[in-house]
């Protein structure tokens, strides 16, 4: 049985049409997934359906045998197991590191909530910061306060919304690495909520796609690169060539080849240089336009090249 099951969730605001359609997901415990989606797909409402934050117009979701009931169905509503931790800190910016992260364990014995401060100021490496304000810190390490705190209370499951939007690349990459080994380290089951690929990918191989409400895809990322359910899907991995007379086919710029003599004629109209490639904008004979990858280097604007690929690496939807 899973962990975290959320079936056939149903979600409309008002007369709007649904955010949510018929999504149905089955989460392992300890399973960390990445949860993959444009701005708009109702990420964020699925997770604070999820949480027990907002009403559902229909569905169920349960955390092992528990039902998780929705606000009007709770005098508080949330629940202490699961924790949701958003792009924005909301930390208190009077409050020291230490006081932050404590907060939610402010019922708590005293001697417990020291102690439990301790951890997590261990875990998140943050000893050395406890006294400091938040504004004193850098983004990355404000979000790990807002980790610790959404911890503190030895949740079972951590729901994270974007959480690293307002961080530079460097950043992002370092506090994924050592997230990822926290939460392995903790066992805990996480949903983390991107429409980064790249930061999705960084975070874990268990992949759901989702556009417009509904769950397109899940599975590792060969899968979904190998053979995407359609169009979106696809592109969330690469540009899409599309390929002249055949109808809604595609082949990835990574799957053509670049010749000087045979193939399908084309020619270069811009080079942009990538870290692996050279990244070439090319005008087939019927005026459509391609990238393609120049992977050593060797044409410029202007030239004149071929252009083959297998066609097995074609993608039809
Ligand atoms: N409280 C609300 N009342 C009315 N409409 C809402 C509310 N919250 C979200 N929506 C609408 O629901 C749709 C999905 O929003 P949601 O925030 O869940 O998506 P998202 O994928 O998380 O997007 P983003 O990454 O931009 O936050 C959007 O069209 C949004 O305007």
């Amino acid at each position: 049985m899973s962990y975290l099951k959320i079936n056939a969730v149903q979600k409309e605001y008002g007369e709007e049409k649904p955010v949510l359609i018929n999504f149905s997901l089955d989460i392992d415990r300890g399973q960390v997934i990445s949860l993959v989606g444009e701005s708009g797909s109702g990420k964020s409402t699925l997770l604070r359906i999820i949480a027990g934050l907002e009403t559902k117009s229909s569905g169920e979701v349960y955390l092992e045998d528990e039902k998780i009931l929705s606000p009007k169905e709770k005098l508080v509503p949330g629940y202490d197991e699961i924790q949701l931790v958003f792009q924005e800190y909301h930390l208190f910016p009077n409050s020291t590191v230490e006081e932050n992260i404590g907060r939610p364990l402010i019922q708590y014995d005293k001697k417990y909530k020291k102690r439990r401060i301790d951890e997590l100021l261990k875990l998140l490496d943050l000893e050395n910061f406890r006294n400091k304000l938040p504004r004193q810190l850098s983004g990355g390490q404000q979000q790990k306060v807002a980790i610790g705190r959404a911890l503190s209370l030895e949740p079972q499951v951590i729901l994270l919304d974007e959480p690293f939007s307002s961080l530079d690349t460097i950043q992002r990459r370092e506090l994924i690495n050592e997230l990822k080994e926290i939460f392995k380290k903790l066992k805990v089951t996480v949903v983390f909520v991107t429409h980064d690929l790249d930061d999705a990918l960084q975070m874990t191989d268990s992949l759901v796609i989702m556009h417009k409400g509904k769950l397109i895809q899940q599975g590792s990322p060969e899968e979904i690169f190998e053979n995407p359910k359609n169009i979106y899907a696809a592109k969330l991995f690469s540009h899409l060539n599309l390929i002249p007379e055949k109808s809604k086919t595609y082949i990835r710029p990574s799957d053509v080849l670049i010749f000087k003599s045979t193939g399908m004629s084309a020619k270069v109209l811009e080079k942009q240089y990538l870290v692996h490639y050279n990244q070439l904008t090319v005008s087939l004979s019927d005026k459509s336009v391609w990238k393609v990858e120049d992977k050593k280097r060797e044409f410029d604007v202007g030239d004149r090249v071929k252009l083959k690929w297998d066609e097995q690496k074609e993608l039809s939807f």
